[in-house]
């Protein structure tokens, strides 16, 4: 139940607002004083104030002095202050002064409601939000807190403001549109386009034009001039995924166009000058491929002025828990789910997979689970995480053999949250350190300790 603290000096409103009010758990103060304790006390995202409050009852001095402690204490509190019928100057003034809403006497339960639960539902979006940029760099578009990912914000920090041709490198759904996004938007670009093509996705035959563009009756079905995506991003930054799979005849044009700065569009007779800057990136391995003759050397160099190497999910540490609860507040709010966080085995499980598809497949994961989960927590069969090897055998099937099973399931998974330390793992266990070598004997477990344990 939300807590929500009605300020009133009159008993009988008192009683008639939590009369209306029943589904709140409503908080009762008849002056100043009382209201600052009870805000420090619960809490509550929500306040009813009437503005006069003794001593000065008559006027709204008491109860502006109120409505400023309130919002000093706690600035994202909603105060809907209530006033005379009569006070319309009062009102406003409250408003100016940072109260969410006003409400004018006499009382009417149903219209109070409206307001209160308004007000609530903007208390919690906000507080979402808060919560969305505490989990790390929303400015960037970047989340994470990982060590490997503070380095990554850093890099893209610097690099973002000069003109350098940045190569990504990294596994499939790593983030590497979000990394070159957040160059752009951290670049003097960032007003202007960003423009991103996948190389692997368009065929061959196509590319050349999708990227270079085509003039009128260029080739058949050429029926006008149409811009490539070069020259969509002008003034702003054009992102080259899957680079590795650019055809090598393409490669030349690509080349010629990051040196000079021109771009001719296909069955055009003139340059056109460009103002791009480029960011590419591949899982594949160039070097290898420019030694194998696949990729061209010259234009290697010339997208390689700086790379950026981008982690897998794997290896980053408690990341994967905090973009975990991240995609659980975005698809919470877009299904508009409740689903509170996630059980102790779903976040150990989250944290024990080795997450081939990294934040794609991650993302994929907790939308489903938002989708199947009713309400609480997320679990990790929710999460999908039940293997065939979970079930339980008829052989085994005596109470023994479930008493073990779930014994080295607890001990894995406490493992795993714990980070490979086996100090913290006995201490979720609730054993001794002996004990749980001892256990994992018995078990025969393959747990790899941290370095220095
Ligand atoms: N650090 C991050 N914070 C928030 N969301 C992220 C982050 N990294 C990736 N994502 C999300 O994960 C998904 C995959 O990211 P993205 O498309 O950038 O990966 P990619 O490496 O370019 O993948 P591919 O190589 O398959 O094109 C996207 O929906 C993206 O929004």
């Amino acid at each position: 139940m939300e807590k929500l603290l009605i300020v009133d000096d009159d008993l009988g409103i008192q009683k008639q607002l939590k009369w209306s009010l029943s589904q709140y758990e409503v908080l009762l103060a008849g002056d100043r004083e009382q209201a600052i304790s009870s805000l420090r006390m619960h809490e509550p995202k929500v306040v009813l104030l009437d503005l006069g409050l003794p001593p000065d009852a008559a006027n709204a001095s008491e109860g502006l002095k109120a409505l400023e402690q309130i919002l000093t204490l706690s600035p994202f509190t909603k105060v809907i202050v209530i006033t005379g019928n009569d006070e319309h100057q009062v009102a406003l003034d409250a408003v100016a002064k940072g109260a969410y809403d006003f409400y004018q006497k006499p009382l009417d339960g149903d219209v109070i409601n409206v307001i209160v639960e308004r007000a609530f539902n903007l208390a919690k979006i906000e507080s979402e939000n808060r919560e969305i940029r505490e989990l790390g760099g929303v400015d960037s578009g970047i989340i994470g807190s990982s060590v490997v990912m503070d380095k990554l914000r850093n890099m893209v920090k610097r690099i973002a403001p000069t003109e350098i041709t940045a190569l990504l490198l990294g596994e499939s759904g790593t983030g590497k549109e979000v990394i070159a996004n957040a160059i752009h938007q951290q670049s003097n670009r960032s007003k202007k386009p960003f423009i991103a093509i996948n190389c692997a996705s368009i065929p061959e035959t196509l590319l050349e034009s999708e990227l270079f563009g085509f003039e009128k009756g260029a080739f058949t079905g050429a029926h006008k001039m149409t811009k490539g995506k070069i020259e969509m991003a002008e003034g702003g930054t054009l992102f080259l995924d899957e680079i590795g799979d650019m055809p090598f005849n393409l490669q030349a044009k690509l080349l010629r166009f990051l040196q000079e700065r021109v771009i001719e569009r296909i069955g055009g007779r003139q340059e056109l000058a460009v103002d791009v800057r480029v960011i590419c990136a591949t899982n594949q391995n160039l070097q290898q491929m420019v030694e194998e003759k696949n990729f061209r050397e010259d234009l290697y160099y010339r997208i390689s002025e700086m790379v950026i190497p981008i982690a897998p999910l794997k290896d980053r540490d408690f990341d994967v828990l905090i973009l975990a609860q991240y995609f659980l507040l975005q698809y919470g709010k877009d299904y508009n789910v409740k689903v509170k966080g996630f059980s102790d085995n779903a976040a150990a499980a989250l944290k024990s997979h080795s997450w081939p598809g990294n934040i794609r497949e991650l993302q994929n994961k907790i939308k489903s689970a938002v989708i199947m989960a009713a309400t609480g927590q997320i679990t990790s069969e929710d999460l999908g995480f039940v293997e065939e090897s979970d079930n339980i055998s008829l052989a085994e099937f005596n109470l023994r053999g479930v008493r073990e099973k779930a014994e080295s399931k607890a001990v894995e998974q406490a493992f795993a949250l714990a980070e490979g330390n086996m100090s913290k793992t006995a201490e979720l266990l609730g054993i001794t350190r002996p004990t749980l070598y001892g256990l994992v004997d018995k078990y025969g477990l393959q747990l790899k300790t941290l370095e220095g344990e």
